[in-house]
């Protein structure tokens, strides 16, 4: 590979670039279709938890979800990162080679890059380099569907950029139309990093506008007394597969319910539907972003409130993509992060894609008799990470049973199911009872209130004392509201 060597390749849609001719307006995916990415790889140390062959491979799978096409791969081992260039001298000129060799538009690099690291890298190599966290922020960018998702991604996106504009061209130009476009001199990037910062502050504005109006719909929520139930994991695990199947299986009205599709970060807005839980009554099933090993800082600063809404929840199942054999590490990084956002609630393992694991049976899972649900088909239940986990398959509904029961199980537990008669004249202790549990049903009765509900043990006490009746220990509504009547 000598330096300045003809840009012959074996590409066939090389020939179409080169017809097309060095002056052809069009971009590279209008010319010859998806962008074409080479990925730089970098290790150093004794490494992260993933392997460099699985980071390597994610990446690929993260550049193929932003619609590029992967043309080349280069790695690099090496004591410590690079100070400027994160890879030697040396490597970075075949960086630069194999970009013309194999005519790619796009660096991706596994590592995130310092601006000025980045700056240093376009130079020397001579095309647009970006880093992962880049490469995440526009899989976001593309996903983001609802006004708050796209709102919390523009902010992540300027945030990122920002301190990228000093004194370059290539960042600028690289948005295309919108905030401050190409070859800006000194002065002229000085209004756009005030526009920039504007529009920061803009956005900030509109989103805090946008989460008040959340925050009504949360309480809203709240004060209807329907237990939450949050699927979170790692990206591509099958949360929105297994969110269709709860909704299909459980749904009260059959509704659009969209599949999940095989690509990383799919899913960007929390979506919540109403199902009726067996053994529970009606639910709330919230579907949610992914979650990925060294999740840019940007996006969890960004995505915190729309997360936080979520993690709201009564009770989150930890979807797991059990055919791989790196789950173990997924898990913990879902753990790490759900940690770092303070997420208090339970949570349920569940370990799914189980029809690709050989040798499993749904009977695996043992029944939810008493206590945690799960059992490891494989092993001794209660040892290792998977430890009370449920098995499924979200794509053949197997399990999902052993779901529903383990589910009931840990909404109930700590909890008791009881109706309370509560008079007219006490809607304080109506609200009170609201706020305490999960409301399952409520009838009016002559002179008041049949609330059945799961309530924590030593609020049912409390109530008794000011003056809620308990109607029975356990029943359904219609029985509860007769005995209120019987009692009146
Ligand atoms: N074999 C098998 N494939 C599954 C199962 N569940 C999900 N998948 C597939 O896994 C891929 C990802 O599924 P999604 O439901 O989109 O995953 P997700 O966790 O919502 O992903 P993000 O929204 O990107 O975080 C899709 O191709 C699904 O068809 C399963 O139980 N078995
Ligand atoms: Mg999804």
């Amino acid at each position: 590979m000598a330096p300045g060597a003809p840009a012959t390749s074996a590409v066939p849609a090389a020939s179409a670039a080169a017809a097309a001719g060095p002056q052809d307006p069009r971009t590279a995916q209008e010319r010859r279709g998806p962008e074409r990415a080479l990925l730089v790889g970098v290790a150093w140390g004794r490494g992260g938890r993933l392997s460099f062959d699985e980071r390597m491979e994610e990446l690929r799978e993260l550049a193929r979800s932003a619609g590029a096409e992967v043309v080349g791969e280069i790695r690099q081992r090496r004591g410590r990162p690079d100070p400027a260039t994160l890879i030697g001298p040396g490597k970075v000129q075949e960086v630069a080679e194999a970009r013309r060799r194999l005519e790619a538009d796009v660096i991706i690099f596994d590592r995130n890059l310092t601006p000025a690291q980045q700056r240093n890298l376009e130079r020397a190599i001579g095309g647009k380099v970006i880093d992962r966290t880049q490469l995440i922020l526009d899989i976001f960018a593309a996903r983001a569907r609802t006004r708050e998702g796209q709102l919390q991604v523009e902010l992540a996106q300027l945030q990122y950029l920002l301190p990228r504009l000093v004194g370059m061209g290539e960042a600028l130009s690289r948005l295309g139309g919108g905030i401050g476009t190409r070859g800006p001199g000194e002065t002229r990037l000085e209004v756009d990093r005030r526009r920039i910062r504007r529009r920061i502050a803009e956005l900030r504005r509109m989103l805090s506008e946008v989460r008040r109006h959340r925050a009504v719909q949360r309480r809203g929520r709240r004060r209807a007394g329907i237990p939450v139930v949050a699927l979170v994991g790692y990206t591509n695990a099958g949360k929105t597969t297994l969110h269709a199947a709860l909704v299909r299986r459980f749904g009260e009205a059959a509704g659009p319910v969209t599949a999940g599709r095989d690509r990383l970060f799919d899913t960007l807005d929390p979506t919540v539907r109403r199902v009726v839980w067996p053994g529970v009554g009606p639910v709330l099933v919230a579907d949610t972003v992914g979650f990925i090993h060294d999740l840019p800082p940007q996006l969890i600063a960004a995505f915190r409130a729309t997360l936080e809404e979520v993690l709201d929840a009564d009770l989150l199942l930890h979807v797991v993509d059990a055919s791989q054999p790196r789950w173990p590490v997924d898990v913990e990084t879902v753990e790490a992060i759900l940690d770092d956002l303070g997420a208090r609630q339970p949570r349920l393992l569940v370990m799914n894609k189980m029809d690709r694991v050989p040798g499993w049976g749904p009977e695996a899972n043992r029944p939810p008799a008493d206590g945690p649900v799960g059992g490891d088909g494989r092993g001794a239940p209660g040892a290792g990470r998977d430890a009370g986990a449920v098995r499924l398959s979200a794509r053949t509904g197997e399990g999902l049973e052993a779901l529903a029961a383990a589910v009931a199980a840990l909404l109930e537990r700590g909890r008791r199911r009881v109706t309370v008669w509560v008079p007219y004249r006490r809607p304080d202790l109506r609200a009170r009872i609201h706020a305490a549990g999960s409301v399952l049903a409520e009838e009016p009765g002559p002179d008041g209130w049949a609330v059945t509900a799961l309530l924590p043990e030593a609020e049912v006490g409390r109530l008794e004392r000011s003056g809620c009746r308990l109607v029975t220990a356990a029943g359904t509504a219609a029985g509860a509201a007769a005995g209120a009547e019987a009692s009146s």
